[in-house]
């Protein structure tokens, strides 16, 4: 093993052997996984209960809060994974930034990143500065079981987009004048970003994550030339620095549908696709030797039960032929969702596709 490559994490054999994991690798599965993006919080009464009067990130730094919002959905739901309960942006704060999360608003950065001399305020993440990761980590796993732990962290380019705007946009137009107008700017940002999120990404695994996926959220608005020249050596780098572990690595982002291919390339073993992209056109578009995680359109569950199943088999049976499928929303749960209808949705998922 040379220097800069990093050991296989020791995921327990029960963890190996679930549902989900098995599904990453393309192996055969009891039933299809399901996990939820954004499950953790959001549509949960007990959630909002946890957090009355803790600041959202004041929450994700406190081991007992954190174990508690990860579990919620998994005792209530039945999901085959748990998403660590974080933020995106929690290791731009851990390193000094100063920002914030607005309720109904999302980040919101003070002073936002322009220049060159801004470069500087992005010092390196250590696993120090999120020292009550590793520790709600190895009390997840404690309480997990069998059940996978899923780590996550935002790509360069979606963290970027709120490091430059300020907080969040339609557009994005400062990010994107920067990646036009000064690409050696851009590429030393992203290239900083990518170095913080793989110090994160590799806090979270020797922690005992036994998965992790990048969250690149807002990275369908860019052209696949411009995505492939100015954005996915970032990702990738972020990729490769994990890649030694083991650990299956999912790639997401919304609107990626021309991206696909190229999202898959940056080193992804399974590609996160949203609603707008049937799985089967989805698989074309990646190619083999990757698994794909999605698709349900999230709105569906603001109607009826039956409406929802309609839906599922749509997505269930433009799956069937894949390699590898990990049951999904094409993105995160909205806030009003009613979480009986996730309860019901995972039921009918593992039903459908038990053999
Ligand atoms: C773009 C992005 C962010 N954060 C995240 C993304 C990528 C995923 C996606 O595309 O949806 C990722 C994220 N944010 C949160 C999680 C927790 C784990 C999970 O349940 O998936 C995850 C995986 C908690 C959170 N992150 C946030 C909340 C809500 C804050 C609260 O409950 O007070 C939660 C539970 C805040 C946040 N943080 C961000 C936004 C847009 C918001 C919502 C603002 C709002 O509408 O209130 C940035």
């Amino acid at each position: 093993m040379s220097a800069n490559q990093t050991p296989p994490t020791a995921t327990p054999d029960a963890v190996k052997n679930s549902a989900f994991l098995k599904a990453c690798r393309r192996e055969p599965v009891p039933h299809t996984p399901v996990w939820f993006m954004r499950q953790a919080g959001r549509s949960l009464p007990e959630y909002r209960k946890v957090r009355e009067g803790v600041p959202m990130l004041e929450s994700c730094m406190r081991p007992d809060l954190v174990t508690e919002i990860t579990l919620q959905p998994v005792r209530r739901h039945n999901v085959d994974a748990a998403i660590y309960f974080s933020d995106i942006v929690v290791p731009l704060k851990a390193i000094g930034i100063d920002l914030d999360i607005k309720p109904g608003v999302g980040p919101v950065v003070e002073n936002p990143i322009r220049t060159r001399a801004d470069l500087a305020r992005l010092r390196d993440l250590t696993p120090e500065d999120v020292s009550y990761v590793t520790e709600a980590i190895g009390l997840l796993t404690r309480e997990l079981g069998a059940t996978p732990l899923i780590g996550f962290a935002g790509a360069p380019f979606t963290l970027a987009s709120y490091l430059v705007e300020g907080g969040p946009s339609r557009t994005y137009e400062n990010a994107k004048a920067m990646m036009y107008g000064d690409p050696e700017l851009w590429a030393d940002l992203l290239d900083r970003l990518a170095d913080i999120t793989a110090a994160f990404l590799k806090v979270q695994i020797e922690a005992g994550a036994a998965a992790v996926q990048l969250f690149d959220s807002w990275v369908g608005s860019l052209a696949p030339a411009d995505y492939e020249r100015s954005v996915m050596p970032a990702s990738a780098k972020v990729f490769e620095a994990v890649a030694g572990y083991g650990v299956p690595r999912i790639h997401f982002g919304v609107g990626t549908g021309e991206l696909l291919r190229l999202m898959g390339e940056a080193g992804a073993d399974v590609v996160g696709v949203d609603w707008r992209v049937p799985l089967d056109e989805a698989a074309r578009r990646v190619g083999p030797g990757k698994a794909l995680q999605g698709n349900l359109d999230p709105t569906i569950l603001f109607t009826t039960p039956e409406a929802v199943e309609a839906k599922t088999r749509e997505v269930l049976d433009a799956a069937a032929g894949l390699e590898g499928h990990v049951f999904n929303l094409g993105h995160g749960v909205m806030p009003s969702t009613d979480p009986d209808a996730l309860t019901r949705l995972v039921e009918y998922v593992h039903t459908q596709t038990a053999r």
